[in-house]
């Protein structure tokens, strides 16, 4: 690739108290995120231009639209798109169209990213930071694949309204076009075939018409798969079984809402949803790169929020978004390297372990990735 292209959402300095991932960031020169994949990528030679662009709270301040047409172009044109998290208290009673949300979900299906990869991963260090017993939560590798531009934040109609009684309403719908769950299953069987061979689709079938047509079409391919063993799970219970015993998972396929709520929960399996990177796919264009949590506006300004999920979705940009596996091992090995050396931040530490603010970690990753350290000397 002679030119990389990777734009991110940047917000303000005085945006601080409302954005946290970018509070903590902004510290930081101007964010770790950005600086950890750039290292990475001044290291390993690979060319690239970085342009910024706003979106959410911040593009509603400066031009009152979450999403500016500038911004959705050039995310288009690039290669790759770095995400901050959007959102903030400032913009909570803004009408649906004006809210930092909306920009967010117009950005995934402008870019047409149907498919949102959602790993998590218990790290070996980590372990004693998870609120769940270490024999439980021991060894978890998982994967969420959560369809992202259709369902119920999408479907129409959706508003307000008043029913026959003259009472108010607020009304959203759950729907899916067939191709839009052929898709997303092709794409998790494949998925889950290049891990343990093993796919949970789930949903609401016993119980709701889209997830019995859901359930119909995922169904269809599993003759495409022989190789894979599928298992079907509502969502109720999928949520129970990720508690109990999540290591009974692999790859779970789930529709936009469900995928949403069962990763955040699957998060904490982890230590914290400070830790979970993710990555949207198309079928073309440019892969979107984001941590799964949001702008944790309640503990903004304080240098407390994790950057691992951040900086691990810019080793998922180098990995899947531009196919610099080389790249993208030395952002995850930096990772490992810091989780080696004690650092931890507030929700993730443990005792015997060294508590740091967000900026302190940072400079411990950019350390990392700058010089390895070498296995076993730590
Ligand atoms: N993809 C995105 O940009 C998302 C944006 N949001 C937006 O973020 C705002 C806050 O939403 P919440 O429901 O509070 O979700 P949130 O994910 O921002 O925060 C939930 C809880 O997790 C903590 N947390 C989140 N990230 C953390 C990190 N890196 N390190 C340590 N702790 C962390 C927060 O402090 C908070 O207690 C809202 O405006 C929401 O709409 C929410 C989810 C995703
Ligand atoms: C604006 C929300 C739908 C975003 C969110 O919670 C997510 O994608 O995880
Ligand atoms: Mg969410």
């Amino acid at each position: 690739m002679d030119e990389i292209r990777v734009w991110k959402w940047m917000k303000k300095e005085e945006e601080n108290k409302v954005f946290l991932c970018q509070t903590l960031l902004h510290h930081y020169s101007p964010s770790i995120d950005k600086d950890v994949l750039l290292l990475t990528a001044s290291i390993e030679g690979i060319k690239y231009e970085f342009q910024e662009k706003l979106l959410g709270g911040a593009a509603l301040d400066a031009t009152g639209v979450p999403l500016p047409e500038d911004t959705l172009s050039v995310a288009k044109q690039s290669d790759a798109v770095l995400l901050g998290a959007i959102g903030g208290y400032k913009w909570d009673k803004n009408e649906k169209h004006l809210k930092p949300e909306t920009g967010l979900l117009q950005l995934r299906a402008g870019l047409k990213v149907f498919a949102n990869l959602r790993p998590a991963t218990v790290f070996p260090q980590l372990v004693d930071a998870s609120t769940l017993k270490r024999e439980v939560a021991e060894g978890v590798d998982l994967m969420v694949v959560r369809e992202l531009t259709g369902g119920i934040y999408f479907g129409k109609p959706r508003g307000f309204g008043t029913n026959e009684n003259g009472e108010e309403t607020g009304y959203n719908t759950e729907i899916y076009a067939a191709h839009e769950i052929d898709r997303i299953a092709r794409f998790a069987f494949e998925v889950a075939r290049k891990r343990r061979g093993k796919l949970c689709s789930v949903d609401k079938a016993n119980m709701l018409e889209a997830s019995m047509f859901w359930r119909k079409r995922v169904l269809a391919f599993a003759q495409e798969y022989p190789d894979v063993e599928l298992s079907h799970m509502y969502v109720d219970n999928a949520a129970m079984q990720l508690i109990r015993n999540p290591k009974q998972f692999d790859t779970i396929v789930t529709n936009n809402i469900f995928g949403d709520i069962l990763s955040d929960e699957a998060s904490m399996i982890t230590g914290s949803i400070g830790m979970l990177p993710s990555a949207s796919l198309g079928d073309s264009g440019p892969g979107l790169f984001e941590p799964i949590h949001g702008s944790a506006p309640d503990i903004a300004g304080q240098d407390k929020a994790n950057p691992f999920a951040t900086v691990l979705s810019a080793a998922m940009l180098l990995r899947y978004g531009l196919g610099e596996d080389k790249a993208a091992e030395r952002i995850e090995k930096a990772v490992m390297d810091t989780l080696n050396r004690g650092f931890r931040t507030a929700d993730i530490y443990s005792s015997g372990t060294k508590l740091v603010g967000c900026k302190q970690l940072g400079e411990e990753i950019l350390k990392s990735v700058e010089s390895p350290v070498p296995a076993g000397a730590v």
